[in-house]
């Protein structure tokens, strides 16, 4: 003890957190009571506050209210504007608005919320500054955010272009994951989810990667209405699952979820709105299996079946800005401070399961923007022998 010091203290102490993620059919049938768990009937006089995605106001406005109506509890319906342009403070405060008029309380009648992943991050960073915390309840309604986000604790805003800068862990109380909801979402937007989809399957379910491979189209043309689509998304909501459970609270910085998550957040944010997230996050893994195919360690036929599939789906094999040897390397740069000091960086070894590395040379990085080039303008096709490494 210096001599200053009169006395020390230390303090520890856990935080524990259980939530629950249902998959279930037709949310807002008046038969389906998930919605209705959460809500205080004893009190008549309280209202349920549904946090909606504007873009959502004519495809489930008056479904929700119906739903909540049949049971007698009058809903309040807040719209706010979604999108990843609006994945900001503002829109934030003004949910915080909200809650603080509907009188949200810490344990009943939690705030809902009903859309995309955008409205989902940012509704749940909301609720959790707001009185230091509220519980909270989600709908997702993308494909991304039914088998991505509803299992996860992250909650986030942009802030400064840099992408979820400011965020907490508040996982929502409940999720509620209907698939039957993307029957009206836009085809890019299932597109996109399906680049976090590859992302899964790449790093931890080959079964999953020849699924995508096989059915990609037709569940994209369906809206995840054929077959095999339960099974695709619930395979990635349990691999999802499966990582984060072992590491919550990230304690851990080296995630293989990360993959498809250190050159694209950048890129993803300088051309926002023109490379969606999941588009980004699935030019990234393409990018890194070339990556490993230069080192030798996934083949050819692999990193073209990958190549394929996106092609085949929908998603965008390239982007210029992954051509921009400088922006890789702030890329890298900020990954590294984002993970404490250390890049890694999940590379895939064959489909299905990946290790991390630490360091990507510039010689490396222009062999690959090279072979990059040549597969994306094949769709997917040609891909040269790699150059020896020096
Ligand atoms: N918290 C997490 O762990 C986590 C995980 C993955 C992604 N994310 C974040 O999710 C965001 C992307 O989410 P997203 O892809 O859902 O984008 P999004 O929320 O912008 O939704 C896409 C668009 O579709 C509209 N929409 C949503 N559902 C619809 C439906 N059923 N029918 C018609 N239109 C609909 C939305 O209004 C929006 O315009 C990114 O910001 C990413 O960082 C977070
Ligand atoms: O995009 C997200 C979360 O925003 C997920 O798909 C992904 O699995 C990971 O959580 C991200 O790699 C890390 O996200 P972040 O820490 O950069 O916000
Ligand atoms: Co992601």
């Amino acid at each position: 003890m210096s001599p200053a010091t009169q006395n020390t203290l230390d303090i520890e102490a856990e935080l524990q957190v259980k939530y629950h993620v249902a998959i279930t059919r037709d949310v807002f049938s008046p038969d389906n009571p998930l919605l209705l768990e959460t809500v205080d009937r004893s009190d008549p006089a309280a209202k349920q506050l549904v946090i909606l995605d504007a873009a959502l106001s004519t495809v489930l406005r008056e479904r929700v209210e119906a739903y909540f109506a049949a049971h007698d509890v009058t809903a309040e319906v807040i719209e706010v504007d979604s999108g990843e342009i609006n994945k900001n403070l503002d829109t934030c405060l003004s949910i915080v608005d909200a809650l603080e008029r509907s009188g949200a309380r810490r344990q009943s009648n939690p705030p809902i919320a009903i859309g995309g992943n955008v409205l989902i991050d940012v509704a749940g960073f909301s609720a959790s500054i707001y009185r230091r915390g509220i519980p909270w309840v989600r709908v997702p309604t993308t494909l991304l955010g039914m088998i991505d986000g509803s299992v996860s604790a992250k909650t986030a805003v942009n802030h400064q272009g840099n992408r979820n800068r400011l965020g907490t862990f508040h996982p929502a109380m409940r999720t509620v994951v209907d698939t039957g909801l993307l029957a009206s979402l836009p085809r890019r937007h299932l597109v996109n989810g399906c680049g976090e989809i590859l992302k899964m399957a790449m790093i931890k379910d080959s079964r999953l990667f020849s699924l995508l491979e096989e059915h990609g189209p037709e569940l994209v043309a369906s809206h995840f209405r054929t077959e095999p689509a339960e099974e695709v998304v619930t395979r990635a909501i349990d691999g999802m699952q499966s990582e984060l459970r072992q590491n919550l609270w990230e304690k851990d910085l080296r995630r293989i979820v990360d993959y498809g998550h250190t050159f694209s957040p950048p890129i993803e944010m300088a051309v926002v709105p023109e490379l969606l997230h999941g588009e980004a996050v699935a030019i990234d893994c393409l990018f890194t299996a070339v990556l490993s195919y230069v080192r030798g360690r996934l083949s050819g036929t692999d990193v073209r079946r990958v190549a394929r599939t996106m092609h085949r789906v929908g998603l965008p094999l390239d982007h210029p800005l992954f051509y921009d040897i400088g922006m890789l390397e702030r890329a890298m740069e900020e990954a590294r401070l984002h993970r404490d000091g250390s890049l890694n960086l999940p590379v895939v070894q064959e489909i299905g399961s990946c290790a991390f590395t630490q360091e990507v040379t510039r010689e490396e990085l222009h062999q690959v923007t090279a072979l990059l080039k040549e597969l994306a303008q094949s769709a997917g096709e040609n891909l040269p022998a790699p150059a020896p490494q020096r």
